[in-house]
């Protein structure tokens, strides 16, 4: 369904970002990009609709080589590619139900986005998909009345209403806390495969990855070094994505939050006696 080849980027100030990225991706398949700071994930993503334009290589969606288009196609092309975004990207003071019809921007003609006169059938639509992702009642509320939690619904939400044929998702839970966290994932990869949508998720959080994603993608200073099933990750894997140190500070990290969370449940339930 996508097929990268040879992808590259070096950006102007020289950094190689990206080198010779080759990955394909099936129609359905939920792949988790992770890998230390500045290995390039975003860049990855950001490539792939060309928010960010690569050095090198091609883009296949389909048979359509995205590297070659020009702005109107590109322009075109880019509604078969929903994107979900770590602060969300909401208009603020627009409401929850207006966020989701924006989804439809690149169908519908400009004096009726101007208007807010979106088609009855998008109207529809987006109640389904408010309903899916747990937001019916809110539809009327003002974004920026929302939790995160619920603003990643909403950004879930209008990436469907574009009726996309992949997602690409830049560090959806990065600004949640971990119960938040686990349940937007769970929300997002139900959504995928109800739909048999692929998506590439860049992930930042490793035991995440590990429960949720059907395939991983390990980065390392632009290189991909890992391309296998979240079983395969071993500690040995672990440490080619992230070097040794940073691994180990990870985990660490980890025990130590399961740890926290289990000391919270232990005085509720000392509490509740
Ligand atoms: N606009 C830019 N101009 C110049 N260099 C950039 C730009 N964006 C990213 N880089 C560099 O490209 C490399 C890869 O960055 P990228 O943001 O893709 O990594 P990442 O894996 O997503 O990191 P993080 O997990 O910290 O978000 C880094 O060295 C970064 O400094």
């Amino acid at each position: 369904m996508l097929h990268l080849e040879g992808l590259s980027k070096t950006y102007k100030t020289g950094d190689a970002a990206l080198s010779d990225a080759t990955l394909d991706v099936p129609k359905g398949q939920i792949i988790g990009l992770i890998g230390p700071s500045g290995a390039g994930k975003s860049t990855l993503i950001r490539c792939i609709n060309r928010l960010v334009e690569p050095t090198a290589g091609k883009i296949m969606l389909g048979d359509v080589d995205l590297v070659k288009l020009g702005k109107t196609e590109l322009r075109h092309q880019r509604r078969r590619i929903g994107m979900i975004f770590q602060e969300y990207a909401l208009v603020e003071r627009l409401t929850v139900m207006e966020n989701v019809l924006s989804g439809r921007l690149g169908y519908v003609p400009f004096w009726r986005s101007f208007l807010r006169k979106y088609p009855p059938q998008d109207i529809q639509n987006a109640y389904r998909l408010l309903d899916r992702v747990g937001l019916m009642h809110q539809a009327d509320k003002r974004a920026d009345a929302l939790s995160g939690g619920q603003r990643q619904r909403v950004g879930i939400a209008r990436a469907l209403a574009q009726e996309p044929e992949l997602l690409l998702v830049d560090e959806p839970t990065a600004s949640l806390d971990p119960k938040t966290s686990r349940q937007i994932m769970r929300l997002l990869t139900e959504i995928c495969e109800e739909r048999g949508l692929p998506a590439i998720v860049n992930i930042h959080d490793v035991p995440l990855a590990q429960q949720f994603m059907q395939r991983i993608i390990g980065l390392n200073s632009g290189r991909i070094v890992f391309d296998g099933s979240p079983e395969e990750l071993s500690d040995d894997v672990l440490t080619t994505i992230y070097g040794a140190e940073d691994w180990h500070a990870m985990r660490k990290g980890d025990e130590e939050q399961t740890q926290a969370e289990a000391d919270a449940r232990d005085r509720m339930a000392a509490l509740a006696r």
